[in-house]
């Protein structure tokens, strides 16, 4: 399911003395199946733009559409948006709180009135979607890792079958391999079930890597938008919001001020960069040492 937004305003406390515009007249458009990400300093609208298109929030202006369900300021309910939209909030294994892993990625279909034995697929299902083995269902999650446990969480939130899924920091306090891990079960599972992915993410290295198209948020606008290497190739700009480059990035940037032609900024991994190089060398389209 694609996700629209036209014209997308929001504050909070309208009328009050704390009135606060967090987002400002938002254009942003992810097509169906595709894996974007949202980036942008604190307070710059991130989490606001979660909440409105998970229909937790009513858009004050503007049109939020996910698939063909449409929301704007005169809906009279946000519910439809909510069916279609999972959202894993930061930290999500917070929020677990039954006796068993299966009880809890249960929790939201059966809630949801799904028939038992449809229930009990989908939470085989989702545990195999986030890598848990079967032998922990009866297992308190109380009593798992770190990581583990935001696996359950996660689990229980594609056991709705969400066709868009938002992560909003999903890899936060978690090690590298697990980042990586969970990650890469995310973007296959994306595949395998053409489910649209919205990333919130301050790793550059992860947004780089993962997405397929970068919004940059910056006091509740939209300020640049693109490919992972067009966003990525403004490096000056990006300083000027407080923002990072990847680190691979800021290489390829000083190595571009020695070589001609320069090198492509599409290149995420040490690996790719490797063999770019090496590529180069084989082609003797450069030979000047790189100090
Ligand atoms: N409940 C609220 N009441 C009043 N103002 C709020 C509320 N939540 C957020 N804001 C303000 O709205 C603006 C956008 O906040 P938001 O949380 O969407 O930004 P963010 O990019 O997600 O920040 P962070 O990276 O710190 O999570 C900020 O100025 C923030 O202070």
């Amino acid at each position: 399911m694609q996700i629209d937004l036209r014209g997308v305003s929001f504050t909070y406390g309208q009328g009050t003395q704390q009135e606060k515009q967090a987002l400002k007249q938002l254009d942003l458009h992810v097509p169906a199946g595709a894996l974007a990400a949202v980036i942008g300093p604190t307070g710059s609208g991130k989490s606001t733009l979660v909440q409105l298109i998970g229909g937790l929030l009513r858009p004050e202006e503007g049109i939020i559409r996910v698939g063909e369900t449409e929301v704007n300021e005169r809906s009279s309910s946000l519910s439809p948006l909510r069916r279609h939209v999972g959202i894993v909030f930061q930290y999500p294994e917070h929020q677990l709180f039954a006796d068993t892993v299966e009880h809890d990625i249960a929790y939201g279909p059966r809630n949801r009135g799904v028939p038992e034995e449809e229930v009990r697929n989908r939470v085989k299902q989702a545990m195999h979607w986030v890598g848990l083995p079967e032998s922990l269902s009866d297992r308190s999650p109380f009593q798992l890792s770190g990581g583990q446990m935001r696996r359950v969480a996660i689990a229980g939130v594609l056991a709705m079958l969400p066709q868009v899924l938002i992560l909003d920091e999903p890899t936060a306090g978690l090690d590298p391999a697990g980042r990586e891990a969970l990650l890469q079960r995310i973007d296959r599972l994306r595949r395998e079930r053409r489910m649209t992915v919205l990333l919130v993410s301050h790793s550059m290295e992860e947004v780089a890597r993962y997405a397929e198209r970068i919004f940059v948020l910056h006091q509740g606008r939209c300020v640049l938008q693109g490919s992972p290497a067009e966003v990525f190739a403004d490096e000056g700009r990006l300083k000027g919001w407080g923002l990072d480059i990847p680190e691979i990035t800021a290489l390829i940037h000083r190595l571009n001020r020695k070589l001609d032609p320069p090198l492509p900024l599409d290149c995420f991994t040490v690996e790719a960069l490797a063999r770019l190089l090496a590529n180069r060398r084989g082609e003797g389209a450069s030979h000047e040492p790189v100090r």
